[in-house]
This record gives C-alpha cells, sequence and structure tokens, in this order.
C-alpha cells in the first residue's frame, strides 16, 4: 500500500513532541535540563531532589521550596502494607525489574490521590513514586537475602538513603556524592524509549501509575537501561584485561553488540560517560578495586578505534556501581529510581498539551487475498 508518509526504521530523528524539559545536542554532546547544562548541575553541587524539581516545575526551587520537597521525598519512602506482602510473596529469584515493573502497577492501587487527576494530584503520585521507588528495589532484594526490609530514615538525601535502606548502613562520603551524580545525570534523556512508551500511555489519558509501569517495562530491555547490566557480565566474563582486546575483536567479528557503547542520538562522546569515567575511577581506586575501570579504559580505546563508536551512559556506570558493591542486577532498577524523575515530569507535560499519541504503520502485507469458508480449504 502506497504509504501516506516517509517510514523511518526506528523512528529515527522522527520529531513525535515538543518538550521544555529535556534537549540533547547529538552533534556537541550536550545534555540540557530545562535550560541548565547537566555539567553545571554536576559541578555546581546540585542534589538529585533539587533536580526533580526542576524537571517538573522548570525553575531551580528555592531554599525553602528544595526543604520542603526533600522532606516530602524522605516522609514517604515506607511502601503500603500490601505492596510490602506482594514482594514477600514473589519468587526469590525473579528478576528484579519485572518485580519492579510489576510493584509499581501494585503501589498504584494504594495511592490516596487514585482516581484523580488534578495536576495536584498528579504531583503528589509522582513524588509518592520517587519516594517508593527505591524502597521496593531495596526492600525486594532484602526480602530475596531472608531479611527484613529497612524502616526509611528520614534524614537521609535520595543517594543515602538508598544505601541504608539496601545495607543498614550509611554510605560513604564519596558514595553518597557519587551517587548523587549519577541519578542526576540518568534523570530524564528527551524522547528515549522508555520516556516514549509513558507519553504513550499518558497519552490516551491513562493514569500515572499506568504510564510508569509501561516505562518500567520499556527500560529494562538490553537496548535501553537493561545495558548496564549487561555491561558488567560482560566485564566479569571476559575477567583479565589482557584478554580484553580479542574478546571484542571476536564479538565483533561475530557481528555482537558490545554493551554500553552507539546511541541513537549522541554522534561524540555522551557528557554523562564523561563524568561516570572519572567516577569509576575513583570508586575503583578507593574500592582498591582499579580492575574493572583498567578493564574498561582498553575496551573504550578498543571499541573506539576499531568501531568509532563512543561510550555511551551505562559502559562506566556498571563498574562505578560494582565498586560500591552493588549487585549486579540492581543496576537497571538504580536507573529507574533516577529516570522517575523524568518520566514523570514528561507524563506532566503530556497531560498539559495532550494528543492522541498514534502514528501510522506502511502495510507491506498481502493484498486481495480471497476468503475460502473453512471445510472447503
Ligand atoms: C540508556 C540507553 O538506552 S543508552 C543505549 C544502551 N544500549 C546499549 O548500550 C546497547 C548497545 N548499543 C546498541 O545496540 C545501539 O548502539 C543502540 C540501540 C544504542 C542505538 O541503536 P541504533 O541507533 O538503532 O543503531 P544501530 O543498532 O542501527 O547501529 C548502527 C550501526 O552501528 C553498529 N553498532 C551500534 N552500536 C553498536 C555496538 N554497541 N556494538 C557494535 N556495533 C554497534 C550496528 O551494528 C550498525 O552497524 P551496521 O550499519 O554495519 O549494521
Ligand atoms: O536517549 C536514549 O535513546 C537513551 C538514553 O541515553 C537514555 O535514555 O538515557
Amino acid at each position: 500500500m502506497a504509504a501516506e508518509t516517509t517510514f523511518k526504521a526506528g523512528l529515527e530523528d522522527v520529531v513525535a513532541n515538543t518538550s521544555e524539559i529535556c534537549f540533547v545536542d547529538g552533534k556537541e554532546g550536550r545534555l540540557i535540563y530545562q535550560g541548565y547544562d547537566i555539567h553545571d548541575l554536576v559541578n555546581g553541587g546540585a542534589s538529585f531532589e533539587e533536580v526533580i524539581f526542576l524537571l517538573w516545575h522548570g525553575k531551580l526551587p528555592s531554599k525553602s521550596e528544595l526543604e520542603t520537597f526533600t522532606k516530602a521525598i524522605a516522609t514517604q519512602r515506607e511502601l503500603p502494607e500490601a505492596v510490602l506482602n506482594f514482594l514477600r510473596s514473589v519468587p526469590k529469584d525473579a528478576n528484579a525489574m519485572e518485580v519492579l515493573r510489576t510493584a509499581v502497577s501494585d503501589l498504584g492501587l494504594y495511592d490516596p490521590d487514585n482516581g484523580d487527576e488534578s495536576l495536584e494530584a498528579n504531583i503528589r503520585k509522582a513524588t509518592r513514586l520517587v519516594a517508593q521507588l527505591p524502597t521496593i528495589v531495596t526492600s525486594f532484594e532484602r526480602i530475596r537475602q531472608g531479611l527484613e526490609p529497612i524502616q526509611p530514615d528520614a534524614s537521609l538525601s535520595s543517594a543515602a538513603s538508598f544505601f541504608y535502606q539496601l545495607r543498614g548502613e550509611k554510605p560513604s562520603e564519596f558514595v553518597e556524592r557519587a551517587f548523587n551524580i549519577a541519578l542526576i545525570l540518568h534523570a530524564d534523556h528527551e524522547l528515549n524509549a522508555s520516556t516514549f512508551s509513558a507519553r504513550v500511555t499518558a497519552g490516551t489519558l491513562s493514569d500515572m501509575y499506568s504510564a510508569i509501569t509501561s516505562a518500567v517495562g520499556t527500560l529494562k530491555g538490553p537496548l535501553h537501561g537493561g545495558a548496564n547490566e549487561q555491561v558488567m557480565k560482560m566485564l566479569l566474563e571476559i575477567d583479565d584485561e589482557s584478554k580484553a582486546q580479542q574478546w571484542i575483536a571476536d564479538a565483533l567479528a561475530n557481528k555482537r553488540k558490545i554493551m554500553g557503547f552507539g546511541h541513537r542520538v549522541y554522534r561524540t562522546e555522551d557528557p554523562r560517560a564523561t563524568h561516570l569515567r572519572k567516577l569509576s575511577k575513583e570508586a575503583g581506586e578507593l574500592a582498591g578495586q582499579t580492575k574493572w575501570f583498567n578493564m574498561s579504559q582498553t575496551i573504550e580505546a578498543y571499541v573506539k578505534d576499531s568501531k568509532g563508536l563512543n561510550a555511551n551512559v551505562d559502559f562506566y556506570s556498571a563498574s562505578m556501581y560494582y565498586a560500591m558493591g552493588i549487585p549486579t542486577h540492581l543496576f537497571t532498577p538504580i536507573f529507574a529510581i533516577s529516570r522517575i524523575s523524568g518520566w514523570s515530569a514528561h507524563v506532566l507535560e503530556q497531560y498539559r498539551n495532550n494528543r492522541l499519541i498514534r502514528p501510522r504503520a506502511e502495510y507491506v502485507g498481502k493484498v486481495d487475498q480471497k476468503y475460502i469458508p473453512v471445510n472447503e480449504r
């Protein structure tokens, strides 16, 4: 059938909506949240909470606005008992992203604002999601290890709270600072696949929890957020820096993709990788475990040289999280506990300026088939 518009595989470079939230400059390698360069946010010492406020409201919070917002997150981390019971009922070897996806959906059933679609109610829902996603991830991790979930401590930042809820101990100053930066760097990225998925769901005027459930399912895939876990699996499989180059050469010869490299939009260095490379090195040195960073550098140089591909956000986050002692299967859920900020910003924007998202497919199937009743076939 004649196409009415031009088909672009994977919607490459197709502009699907306007947005004020985030600008990805693929040519120059810049990432801007609401007009602020991520380098300035990171180097200026912004908190993750401050960046969430910025993404949602389009302006930096005043001191008192930030205090109120940080408190709203910190005091709402506890999960409803029913959701904790759900986590206790899940198979212990379940995939952590599948558990997160199902638990987010479950959580929506208990939200006190369920059914209220006002802007204020949706901001309250988004605040609870930001507060409670880390509790889902850390509680399930403890439950699967036969441990009890930890009561959240409202005096802790989002970055510190993640480690406290996971291990019952506050992280070092370095780990809190580096993790806060990682949360900022992963917060938003324009119309990436999971955010698009959230916007498609919100575009039908479905609710916030449905949109976020769609997004979590989309983030899980190894071509998107799931790549950070695959990077670590690759490093562990190679295990020896002296074997890294040959391993990558063989993988490329077999037409395999090297996880943590390449990007749909960036044609130069992913600006997030610039920070994560540095933090991975520091985290490795502090943990007395420089092997994974060194191996990552060898791989990066070889992939750049042989394929011209740059490391993306998922490459150095893997060795950084590993050096912080975080289990590999939590890397993608950690991506989600940051990206919930961007997903919800986009859902709010979609509601503000909604039109159903419904593209076309170019029909390439059969035509003019003649129906023959079943008894005559
Ligand atoms: C948070 C994020 O989502 S960041 C991305 C995380 N994903 C990954 O790291 C997975 C590995 N990377 C990839 O699969 C891709 O680069 C993607 C999915 C990120 C982008 O994909 P696309 O824009 O569709 O590019 P596509 O897959 O068509 O690649 C274009 C060419 O580069 C090659 N290429 C792209 N990425 C890689 C890679 N990581 N390793 C090897 N070759 C690659 C492809 O094989 C293809 O080569 P060809 O033209 O000779 O067939
Ligand atoms: O923008 C993309 O396609 C993927 C990405 O880097 C992200 O979601 O952070």
